[in-house]
């Protein structure tokens, strides 16, 4: 008894996680529209219901008049059919329409709301984090694949079967009746008493679908599994191809391609792998699905044979019988039909909840940090506490502040931490405790200038200006801090369109990172190994211009560098020492 109730446990959790992934859409701001139209089309399906009884019944009329020859009749019941199918005709076309218009809608929210999600307080940055912490398996894999994919998948999948089903039902119970007052009942003799089964062709059908439903599970079942890896599978191998031409340039130069064939041949092989297990377990169930649906074709008229060679009923109640056992049994064989369809509207659902819950999981450490906001301008260190992602403590900081007119330079061995260091402070990193106090205007005025910047696609000027709009600065402030960051070349190309991140050197996109800091005239600047890439003559023209920069807004600067001479440009510095035993693997104390 256990097994069929843990398959009903099972099903009662998916029906509760589809539940609770299509409840925000239809209680959201759109929800009027959502229901007015779900509302539509659940009227249109069970018109379609409708239709369908009236055409069988249509069909008795038609077929008797044949029988019979009964010329008026005959044109008569042509004539209906003609309106009968008008209105199936209207109906048909609504319903695809309108079903796909509630897809669509459904879809773009969806997809909206988790975008907004996943972009919403670092989530997008933590996710990834959280990920090499607990190893590269772990969920949610390839969140682009989530929104751009599962979304579709999940409304789409939701929308028709859910209807599917709905019409199944409905055409069940009204074809149910019609089977029921049409088969008679079946006598019988045994151990010398009479039985007679009323209703005898539903029990067949019944009867019928059971087998083949049970059947169909049984052999199914694996596809569920399938389904689900064929789409992580894919999403792997569509990621390593976007990565090979995001460093085609160092794969080049490194003449790794054997290296990156051997990759995406071995994630191209795990598509394959899966898909012809997927083929293959499709296979075995065509196999009994189409058995099944021909052997239904004939089924219904050996049942009935009898009673028309003894003429109990007319040809076209035989074909009336046969059209509605048809009916029946294309409902109750709904689960055979849609079984693979069943099996991956579960796969996308369990993958978008685990990216949900990925996400629930993410506020935890979050909340773990604080950051109070100081009523004197300085940043205070009062109590700092980095660790790594496995938990391991990496950095302690304590007693340590920055003020208005200070620049630090911060040193320490490669791998100590000054990385982390920034993104402590910047608040992005979710294994640290903060016990900080930031001056009143931290969030809008401080900068961080990383080694490697990020450009988005587009205009120069996009780039200049990310992430403020471009048209925030008038072209002359654009070329001017292109000609301070000493790139003149670029001064005429504001609305060039590019891929900067590819296009530009490394040293050019340092000094356009540099031209941005310029533009955005921050008080807190933060700037790691931002000027690696430059020579001393331009590292020091540019150090120059940033000191000159944070004092005229009145604000400080604290830098990370390796290259000894960039110590000329700050007056103090903080050191990476090696910590206590029992603490943090690294101290940051005054140098
Ligand atoms: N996303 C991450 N997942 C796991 N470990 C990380 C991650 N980011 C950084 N680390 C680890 O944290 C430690 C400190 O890294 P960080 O980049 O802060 O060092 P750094 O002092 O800036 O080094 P460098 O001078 O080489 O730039 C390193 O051991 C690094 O491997």
């Amino acid at each position: 008894m256990t097994q069929p109730l843990s398959k009903f446990q099972s099903f009662l959790v998916f029906a509760g996680k589809v539940r609770r992934l299509a409840a925000p859409y239809f209680n959201s701001e759109e929800k009027w529209k959502a229901r007015g139209l779900l509302a539509a089309i659940i009227a249109l399906n069970l018109g379609a219901v409708y239709m369908a009884v009236l055409f069988n019944e249509w069909y008795r009329l038609f077929y008797d008049a044949l029988q019979n020859k009964d010329q008026e009749v005959f044109w008569r019941e042509l004539g209906r059919f003609s309106y009968l199918a008008f209105g199936f005709i209207i109906i048909a076309v609504y319903r695809f329409y309108l079903t796909q218009l509630l897809e669509m809608r459904w879809r773009a929210w969806m997809t909206g709301h988790y975008m907004n999600r996943w972009l919403a307080d670092k989530a997008f940055y933590h996710l990834e984090l959280a990920r090499f912490a607990k190893g590269e398996d772990a969920p949610p894999d390839n969140p682009d694949q989530r929104i751009a994919e599962d979304m579709n998948l999940f409304t789409s999948y939701s929308v028709t079967l859910s209807m599917g089903l709905l019409n199944a039902v409905v055409t069940l119970v009204s074809f149910v009746g019609i089977l029921w007052s049409l088969s008679g009942s079946f006598a019988f003799s045994f151990n010398g008493s009479e039985y007679s089964i009323p209703g005898f062709m539903v029990w067949m059908a019944v009867l019928y679908c059971l087998v083949g439903s049970v059947i169909t599970h049984y052999i199914g079942r694996p596809q569920i599994a399938l389904n689900f890896n064929q789409q992580r599978y894919e999403a792997d191998f569509r990621h390593h191809l976007v990565r090979v031409r995001e460093y085609s340039e160092s794969i080049a130069l490194d003449r790794g391609e054997p290296v990156e064939r051997r990759h995406l041949s071995g994630r191209f092989g795990e598509v394959l792998g899966n898909y012809l297990k997927l083929i293959n377990a499709q296979k075995r169930l065509t196999w009994f699905t189409s058995s099944f649906g021909q052997a239904a074709v004939v089924f219904p008229f050996i049942v009935a044979a009898p009673r028309y060679f003894s003429g109990a009923i007319q040809l076209g109640e035989l074909i009336q019988i046969s059209s509605a056992f048809g009916q029946v049994q294309d409902s109750l064989s709904w689960f055979v039909d849609n079984y693979s369809r069943l099996a991956a509207w579960r796969a996308t659902t369990d993958r978008i909840t685990s990216f949900e819950e990925s996400f629930q999981a993410l506020q935890a450490p979050e909340a773990a940090t604080a950051a109070t906001t100081h009523e004197e301008d300085a940043l205070a260190l009062d109590d700092l506490q980095l660790a790594l992602p496995g938990g391991v403590a990496l950095l302690s900081a304590r007693g340590l502040s920055l003020h208005p007119g200070d620049s630090v330079l911060v040193k320490g061995p490669s791998g100590s931490g000054k990385s982390t260091l920034f993104r402590g402070l910047a608040g992005i990193w979710p294994w640290a405790q903060r016990h900080l106090r930031l001056p009143a205007d931290f969030a809008e005025r401080a900068m961080f200038l990383p080694q490697r910047p990020y450009f988005p696609q587009g205009s120069l000027r996009d780039a200049l200006a990310y992430p403020a709009p471009a048209d925030r600065y008038s072209d002359t402030e654009l070329q001017q801090a292109l000609r301070e960051s000493l790139l003149p070349d670029l001064v005429n190309k504001l609305d060039e369109p590019a891929t900067w991140g590819q296009k530009l050197s490394g040293g050019e996109q340092q000094r356009l990172a540099i031209a941005r800091a310029i533009l955005k005239k921050p008080r807190w600047l933060f700037v790691d190994e931002a000027t690696s890439a430059l020579d001393e003559p331009a590292e020091a023209a540019l150090y120059t211009r940033l000191q000159a920069l944070v004092k005229e807004s009145d604000g400080a600067l604290i830098s990370i560098a390796h290259r000894p001479t960039v110590a000329d440009y700050h007056d103090t510095q903080w050191g990476l020492q090696p910590g206590e035993p029992g603490g943090a693997r690294f101290r940051l104390l005054p140098a």
